[in-house]
């Protein structure tokens, strides 16, 4: 039996479009096996099979991937911005009208569950619909010049070649965010997904063939963690890439941002997140609960703007504590993904459990082990770690939550503020001049006030500090792939 077939027979679910399954890397409009014959293997985290097996290519292929999009950004740019706008507009609509597929291929290859899957893919959907209203809303500005005889004005021009590099834990909605942006400015795109989730680029890029898009203005370049270095030090120092934009974590966006400043590329970076959540005393304790939940355990707190050190005031923690696990214990429903009622799932890989056990501390581990290999039950524990702890310095990217007593407002916006990461931060409270100090106050670019999500098409979103440069989403994600121009003109 063919690849396909056995992954078509290991799922609960007939693709409408089976041939948005395909193993083969995207470059300049041609489907393409590696020039070697090289795969490497998708997993499925409901049970660590091989699911899938994908092109792994090298760095050669890579540089053609990188001339393809040169060569289709210089035909792409000529076109109007009306027609930017009505190419984006089809190849949004083919991923509407493939929807189920698409929710399909991402609980298959990251194991969401499928009623998950759908808000992910309805998440990246909400940003091309965005990014369509801005194309055309790409105004430069008229200048008054300080001499008389002259006339100022701007233009904003795309830039190129985009090289995009996105990680798994979202990958309809990170790819979207980024290339939709890229695209609507004018740009071509290479980009290189994730090893773990490589299908769903895969089946993105198999609609956007159906549009008439320049062959090779996106470039699907797979590997598995080894080529990823050599895919990612290619565009970092191919002349024709101009902007290397990353999500992931902040260790390898430093070592990208190192190397594209050798060139003075422009860089985006939305990298990790170590997000404080803090409930002050006059709090709404259930709504902050809910909040709670929304923000850590949604996607089995797998996402960059996941709480990650809880706060609560000494004087409610223990009614806050029992509240969010009588919650939590009435929540949540476990089984298939595949199942629509199931509301929680395993985490994407057995690296995601040894990190998640790793940040209880000593409190062991919450595997269920009928639920499969990676399935780890949603953990709150009460006490607070200290700040050497695992789960204090670094992302537990898991469903580990600990909870901290604080006592005075001072106290904790210090503790929220020492961590080097700046992407979310999360309050609770219902004294309107604290909404406004707190806020203030915390070191990272997004803040939820009475509120667990901050993310949306229209928010920009992006951190601060060591969380990153740049903002995706909103009208500063696609100007981000735009050059100013300005021009001069003499009387
Ligand atoms: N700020 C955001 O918007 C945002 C969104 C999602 C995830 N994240 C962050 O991403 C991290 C989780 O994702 P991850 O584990 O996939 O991160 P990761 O940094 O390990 O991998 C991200 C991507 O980089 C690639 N990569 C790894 N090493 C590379 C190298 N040397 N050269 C080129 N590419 C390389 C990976 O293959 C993957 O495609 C978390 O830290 C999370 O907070 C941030
Ligand atoms: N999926 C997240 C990004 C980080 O993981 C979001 O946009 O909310």
């Amino acid at each position: 039996m063919s690849g396909l077939n056995v992954l078509l027979k290991r799922i609960p679910y007939k693709f409408k479009t089976p041939s948005l399954l395909d193993s083969r890397a995207f470059i300049g409009g041609r489907w393409t096996p590696a020039a070697s014959g090289a795969t490497f293997p998708v997993y499925d985290p409901e049970d660590n099979q091989v699911a899938y097996k994908i092109a792994n290519i090298s760095r050669a292929e890579v540089k053609t991937a990188i001339g393809a999009a040169q060569t289709a950004s210089k035909q792409y740019k000529q076109l109007t911005h009306r027609n930017r706008k009505n190419l984006l507009r089809k190849w949004t609509n083919l991923i509407k009208g493939n929807r189920d597929d698409l929710a399909a291929i991402c609980t298959l290859e990251l194991g969401k569950p499928i009623t998950e899957s759908y808000t992910t893919v309805d998440y990246g959907i909400s940003f091309l619909e965005w990014f369509d209203g801005e194309i055309e809303r790409l105004y430069g500005e008229t200048i008054p010049a300080a001499r008389g005889s002259n006339r100022i004005m701007t233009s904003r021009e795309p830039q190129g070649v985009v090289a995009a590099v996105t990680p798994w834990n979202s990958p309809v909605a990170m790819i979207l965010r980024k290339v939709g942006a890229a695209i609507s400015a004018g740009n071509a795109v290479v980009l290189k997904p994730a090893p773990e989730t490589p299908m769903c680029a895969i089946a993105i890029a198999k609609l956007f063939e159906q549009v008439d898009y320049p062959e090779g203005t996106l470039n699907i370049v797979t590997g598995d963690a080894a080529a990823s270095v050599d895919i990612g030090d290619e565009m970092c120092h191919n002349p024709a890439v101009r902007h290397l934009s990353f999500t992931g974590s902040t260790s390898v966006g430093k070592l990208l941002n190192t190397e594209c400043a050798k060139h003075l590329k422009k860089t985006s970076m939305e990298l990790g997140g170590n997000a404080p959540f803090i409930v002050f005393e006059d709090a709404n304790i259930q709504k902050a609960v809910d909040g709670l939940i929304a923000c850590k355990f949604r996607s089995s707190g797998q996402t960059c703007v996941c709480a990650n050190r809880a706060f609560v005031h000494h004087s409610i923690i223990d009614e806050f504590a029992e509240r969010l696990q009588t919650t939590v214990d009435g929540l949540f429903k476990y089984g298939s993904v595949w199942d629509p009622d199931v509301n929680f799932g395993p985490l994407y890989s057995p690296r995601g459990v040894e990190k998640a056990m790793s940040h209880q501390e000593d409190a062991g581990g919450f595997i269920k082990e009928d639920l499969g290999p990676n399935f780890y039950v949603p953990t709150i524990l009460t006490g607070g770690p200290s700040q050497e702890m695992r789960s204090w310095t670094q992302e537990t990217f898991g469903p580990v939550m600990h909870l901290t007593p604080f006592e005075t407002e001072e106290e904790v916006i210090k503790l929220a503020n020492t961590k080097e990461s700046g992407l979310a931060s999360y309050f609770y409270t219902e004294d309107i001049s604290r909404v406004w100090r707190v806020s203030e106050a915390l070191e990272t670019g997004m803040v939820g006030v009475r509120t667990g999500l901050v993310s949306a098409c229209e928010q920009p979103f992006g951190g601060i500090k060591e969380s990153g440069i740049g903002r995706e989403g909103s009208k500063f994600g696609v100007e981000d792939y735009t050059n100013i121009k300005s021009i001069t003109v003499g009387l």
